[in-house]
């Protein structure tokens, strides 16, 4: 399995569980029983241009993207929660309202099937990490931009159905859905969505439930 983060602070507690240290084209690397975990770099094309190239030049069966992302609105979901993907949305492509089905053009198109903004994760995987991690799956959803106010978060939360925002999730299930790979996410809420002000976060708490439930899965 190939485990990914935007940055190595949202992996740090694998590092006493790895066997391994390495670089990967300038950012850092571990390898455990069983798995790899890379740094991405912060946003979708960080995201999508490390995967591509290292699963272009090593076997990887399975992609879990990991990390922190921020609650929408309505979303039930409070700061050191977990959230699992159901689906990635790709939010900046096309027109805001509508994405690329607006334009008339889909991003992908793979055996025949045409993604436009929205990219599942494995089913079947996201099931079994469901039941696992007692879970019910949510809509994610990628910017480039982080939400700056309450009022522009729920208003991404709204047009797309979404419930957690990240800035690489899209990327890697994008990039996961042409290689054929099968992909999950499994991010810990350091934050509500569009609240700047850092005595909202639970950094330290979503780190936490992120090891917890990572060690849940690997150990
Ligand atoms: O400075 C700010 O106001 C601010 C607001 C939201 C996020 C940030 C980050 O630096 C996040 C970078 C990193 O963490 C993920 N993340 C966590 N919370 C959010 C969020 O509310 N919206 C988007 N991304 C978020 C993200 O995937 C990045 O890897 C700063």
């Amino acid at each position: 399995m190939l485990l990914l983060s935007a940055t190595p602070r949202e992996a740090a507690f694998l590092e006493a569980w790895a066997e391994e240290a390495f670089t990967y084209r300038g950012r850092k690397g571990l390898k455990g029983a069983g798995w790899v975990w890379l740094e991405t770099g912060i946003g979708k094309v960080n995201a999508a241009m490390t995967l591509a190239a290292y699963a272009q030049a090593h076997p990887v069966d399975r992609v879990l993207m990991i990390g922190i992302g921020g609650a929408y609105p309505g979303s039930g979901l409070e700061p050191g929660a977990l959230a699992l993907a159901s689906e990635e949305v790709q939010a900046d492509l096309g027109l805001v309202e509508g994405g690329m089905a607006a334009l008339g053009f889909p991003t992908l198109v793979v055996a025949g099937e045409a993604y436009h903004n929205r990219f599942p994760t494995d089913p079947d995987w996201t099931r079994e990490l469901a039941e696992a991690l007692g879970l019910t799956p949510v809509s994610f959803l990628t910017r480039d931009l982080v939400s700056e106010t309450l009022e522009e978060a729920r208003a991404w939360a709204e047009r797309w159905g979404a419930a957690v925002e990240n800035m690489e999730g899209a990327g890697a299930a994008q990039a996961c859905r042409w290689l054929g790979l099968p992909f999950a996410e499994l991010r810990a809420i350091s934050n509500p969505a569009g609240v700047r002000d850092r005595r909202a976060w639970r950094l330290s708490q979503a780190l936490g439930a992120l090891e917890a439930a990572l060690a849940a899965l690997l150990r």
